[in-house]
This record gives C-alpha cells, structure tokens and sequence, in this order.
C-alpha cells in the first residue's frame, strides 16, 4: 500500500443529506481536508470516495441518514435535529453544525386558536414532535400524517393547524398563514454510530475537532 493510504477498515463513512442541506454538509468535510472530488460531478452515483484521504461519502435522503448511522452503515453523518428528535435515533449527537437553522413551530390560518376543549387536527411531517409537544400541553389531539407541502392542509380545511419547519416564514405568509407556537430551535448536527464511535475514535475525534475549529474561525 502506498504510504499514506489508508486500508478499508480505516476508511470514515459519510452518509450525506442529499437536497437542500447536502452541499454545506460535503464544504465542511472539504474545507477539513476530506475532499473527494468527484462528487462534485454531475451525475447519479450515490457512492463517492477518496482512498487518500480515507473517506467514503453516501448520498441518502435526509430522513434517512440517522438510519444509515444506526446500523453502522455509516459511521457518522449529517442530519437536521428535526429528524433526530422524530426518530428518537441512537446514535451520539457530536455537534451543532450552524447549517440548516431553522425552527419547528406549530402554524395555522390568521387568527387560529391552538387550544381549545375540542380535539385539535394537527397535519404534520413530524407526528412524534406533534404528540409530544401537545402532550405537554395537555391538549387532546389527531395526527393527519403528510410528506410535503403541508401548509395546505389547514387551507382546505383538512386541519386545524400544522406542525413544520419555519425558516423565513415565507411559506406560510404567502399562504396566508402564521407562525403560532414555537416548539423548538433545528439546525444540522453531525452524528455517529455509537460502536463505530469507539472503534475509529481516533479519527472521528480528529474529524470532530477539524471541524469545531473550522466553526470557531468562522465566528
Ligand atoms: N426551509 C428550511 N430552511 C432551513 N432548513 C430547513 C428547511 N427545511 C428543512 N430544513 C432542514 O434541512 C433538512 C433537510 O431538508 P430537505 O428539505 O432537504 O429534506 P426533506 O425533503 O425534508 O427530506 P426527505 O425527502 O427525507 O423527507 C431538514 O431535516 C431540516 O433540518
Ligand atoms: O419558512 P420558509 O423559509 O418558507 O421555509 C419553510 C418551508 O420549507 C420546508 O419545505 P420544503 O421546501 O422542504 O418543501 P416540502 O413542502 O416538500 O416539505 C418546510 O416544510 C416549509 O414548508
């Protein structure tokens, strides 16, 4: 082997957001010195990797990265909190990565009220948030489980109100809506595999420490 190469048991896997988090999260990694090229090409592969520099990246869909974590597929990855706190993953939270800030928060039409005796129709992405955060609330509850363009929901009358992710705020203005509760602040985390954490600790540890210095520099 070349020296400085790396074998296959040393390689750091990467699982990657693909989407809108997905180019901040691989500049991080570059701007460290786990560059690899060829992902910046345009095409469809989903695997990517450097054997110099001992990384190998995934492409996966963001619900999906904490998965590919947990089972040790990958060895640590980039997520939104959001997902993190839906899936309830067991994976260790490393750091907060300042991308990808945004807030999940109850919405609804100008002028909804959130409590009231009645069950409340909550149209979400996010049901275990949804339950937890209207348990502390004491309010009672139905989740109308959606994938996308939830906003919508409450405008045909299919909800009363939805839980979601407010950056801007723009959605929810230009569909005459507001922001209602916030439930809690969201921004990008790296995370690892707890086995994998203890087996390439001295790598993970260095790629962790790159990256908080990275951070403060930034700063
Ligand atoms: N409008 C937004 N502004 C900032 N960050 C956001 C916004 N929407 C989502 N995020 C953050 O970026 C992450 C990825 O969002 P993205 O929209 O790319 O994926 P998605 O389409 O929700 O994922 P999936 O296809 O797996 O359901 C979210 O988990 C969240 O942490
Ligand atoms: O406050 P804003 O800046 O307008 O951002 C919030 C919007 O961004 C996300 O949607 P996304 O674009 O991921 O589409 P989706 O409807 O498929 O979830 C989120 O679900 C909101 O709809």
């Amino acid at each position: 082997m070349k020296e400085g190469w790396k074998s296959l048991a040393e390689y750091i896997n990467i699982a990657l957001p693909k989407g809108r988090l997905g180019e901040k999260a691989y500049d991080i990694f570059e701007s460290i010195g786990y560059g690899c090229p060829s992902i910046r090409e345009q095409n469809r592969k989903l695997i990517f990797e450097n054997e110099e520099n001992g990384v190998r990246y995934f492409w996966v869909k963001p619900s999906d990265v904490a998965v590919y974590v947990e089972r040790g597929a990958a060895d640590v990855g980039i997520v939104g909190k959001d997902i993190l706190l839906e899936q309830g993953s067991d994976v260790y939270e490393l750091l907060d990565l300042g991308i990808g800030k945004c807030r999940m928060a109850v919405a609804g039409l100008k002028g909804t009220r959130v409590h009231s005796d009645h069950t409340l129709r909550v149209a979400t992405k996010f049901p275990n948030i949804a339950r937890e955060y209207f348990r502390g609330q004491s309010q009672e509850i139905e989740i109308i489980k959606l994938h996308g363009s939830i906003e919508i929901a409450p405008i045909l009358n299919m909800s009363d109100v939805i839980v979601d992710i407010v950056e801007t705020g723009t959605t929810l203005k230009e569909n005459n809506m507001e922001p209602l509760e916030d439930i809690v602040q969201i921004s990008a985390r790296l995370i690892a595999n707890k086995a994998g954490y203890k087996f390439k600790n001295r790598q993970i540890r260095e790629m962790c420490e790159k990256i908080a210095a990275l951070r403060e520099g930034k700063e």
